[in-house]
């Protein structure tokens, strides 16, 4: 799926309107019953409801999903926030026909609030993807009230206050809803964890916006949600063997991290790699063997970490870096390893912050090397950012400078490819900031790189894998009792 910045939403809403064509009041109609559609799947009629409309077409949407709920036998009381004279066509047009139907209160200034009781539905329909400046004044005001009241607040299309395409301010006010049902397509502004607070649980209804016109859309941005997901998967012929499926090696661990290379080792072989080879230094050779019998062992001559490797001829693609420490002879192997690399690479944990510390490395990196940093080994890596669109342009700027795949993780992780498009992750859960989950991602992107996933599909699928996997994982044991081998145990597609 993709995701447009607000301009190409305006001209998506107008596209729709001209080419299909529907009067802008019909689509606004359109809108308002997928909202209905989405609410009255969830809340019965038994909840009362207070909708809160602004005077845009945000508004206007809360003024029409008003008298629609009120036709179905729910109980809705409406409010308009007069904190400008104008209104737009489609919000005046609705108000027209609501007027007739629901008592509607107009209010000029805070006090004028009404009381909340508990279990109450506020739906808030103050400002949508119009907003073009913090809100102040009596929109401020009535903000901090909706915020402080009890109850499920659900936010039509964006919380009002939070702008689609770029960074809010920290002292900004903006709605912070439990859930935001949005038209169309998800928002930049949900991909950042800095918004989670605003956006609540978000659900995207289809409101038959010109398909043509997302199609022909230029954007750097996608969301891989299932379908995204689907596409990518490589399937298994009859007639294949091993070799099919690659050599993968993994190079992990050190004293008191062994457990680094069982997690990655694990996770690549039930990604489905035809063959693994593990490097570990000496000390952890025998829990190797013990933990994987299906992967081969490669030992260090150093007892506590890895100082070298074996000949590199027979592997298709190389993992480094969970649990290896950064000791100087580590450093020194790494450099090596870069050197005479002629396969696929990802690079992770360790290994990145020993790039943070020899920059000089990075411009060894092979063309298209993925690279796995959590926000703070990416921080160190490419440097400090103001906020979260801040550092999704640096990485951006990093991946092209570099030729580089980044997967920067968190909530939605980013993936980033060298043309600087960014594909977000739709799966994936909180049970995930858990030790060990990374090296699980290092272990499905060696595996995905041995079986010739490109590099981009292999980062992009594996890290929709990994989530997919932490989800089972989360509704199998719950988000706080998950541990990152529940991961590989729910690997699988
Ligand atoms: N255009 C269309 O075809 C459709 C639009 N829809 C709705 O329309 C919304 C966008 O509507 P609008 O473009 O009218 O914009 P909004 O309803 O978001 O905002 C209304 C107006 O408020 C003013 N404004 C902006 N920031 C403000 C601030 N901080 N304080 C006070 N006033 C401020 C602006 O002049 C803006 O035009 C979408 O979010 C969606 O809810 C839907 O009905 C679907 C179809
Ligand atoms: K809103």
């Amino acid at each position: 799926m993709k995701i447009l910045n607000v301009n190409q939403i305006r001209e998506m809403d107008a596209a729709t309107i001209q080419n299909e064509p529907i009067s802008s009041y019909n689509l606004m109609e359109r809108a308002s019953l997928a909202f209905v559609k989405w609410y009255e799947e969830r809340f019965d009629t038994k909840k009362s409801i207070s909708v809160f409309c602004g005077k845009g077409n945000n508004g206007g949407d809360g003024l029409a999903i008003s008298r629609i709920l009120t036709g179905k036998g729910y109980h809705v009381r409406v409010f308009i926030i007069e904190y400008s004279k104008d209104a737009s066509k489609d919000f005046q047009q609705n108000l027209e026909k609501v007027e007739t139907l629901i008592q509607i209160k107009s209010i000029f200034e805070p006090n004028a609030m009404p009381d909340f009781v508990d279990d109450h539905i506020i739906i808030d329909a103050l400002l949508g993807s119009g907003l073009s400046r913090p809100v102040s004044g009596l929109l401020e005001e009535i903000i901090k009230k909706i915020n402080e009241a009890p109850g499920t607040i659900i936010s039509v299309d964006i919380a009002s206050g939070l702008y689609v395409d770029k960074s809010n301010e920290k002292s900004d006010t903006i709605i912070k809803p439990d859930h935001t049902v949005t038209f169309q397509l998800p928002k930049l502004a949900f991909m950042m964890p800095q918004n989670a607070v605003f956006t609540g649980d978000w659900h995207v209804v289809d409101i038959g916006l010109d398909k043509k016109f997302i199609e022909d859309s230029a954007t750097p941005y996608y969301f891989t949600d299932q379908s995204a997901g689907d596409k990518l998967v490589k399937s298994r012929e009859k007639f294949s063997h091993k070799g099919t499926f690659g050599h993968a090696f993994i190079l992990a661990g050190s004293y008191g991290k062994i457990g680094a290379a069982v997690l990655s080792s694990r996770a690549c072989a039930h990604s489905g790699a035809g063959l693994l080879t593990v490097h570990v230094p000496e000390c952890g050779y025998e829990i190797m063997q013990i933990s994987l019998p299906e992967a081969m062992i490669s030992v260090d001559s150093n007892r506590n970490n890895i100082t070298s490797f074996p000949d590199l001829e027979s592997f298709s693609a190389i993992g480094i870096g969970p649990g290896i420490g950064q000791e100087p002879l580590t450093v020194r192997a790494l450099d090596q390893l870069l050197e005479q690399i002629k396969v696929p690479l990802i690079i992770d944990a360790d290994a990145l912050n020993i790039l943070s510390k020899h920059p000089d490395l990075l411009d060894k990196l092979p063309a298209k090397t993925i690279l796995s940093p959590h926000p703070k080994e990416f921080q160190r890596l490419a440097g400090e950012s103001v906020n979260e669109f801040d550092r999704l342009e640096l990485a951006r700027n990093f991946a092209e400078k570099y030729n580089v795949i980044i997967c920067l993780k968190g909530a939605y992780t980013a993936v980033i490819l060298t043309n600087g498009d960014v594909h977000f992750n739709s799966t994936g859960n909180a049970g995930m900031a858990t030790g060990g989950s990374g090296d699980v991602l290092t272990g499905i992107l060696t595996s995905l790189l041995a079986q010739k996933y490109t590099p981009e599909n292999a980062a992009i699928f594996g890290v929709y894998q990994h989530g997919l996997a932490g989800d089972k994982a989360a509704e199998k044991k719950t988000k706080t009792a998950m541990i990152a081998s529940d991961i590989i145990e729910n690997l699988g597609w």
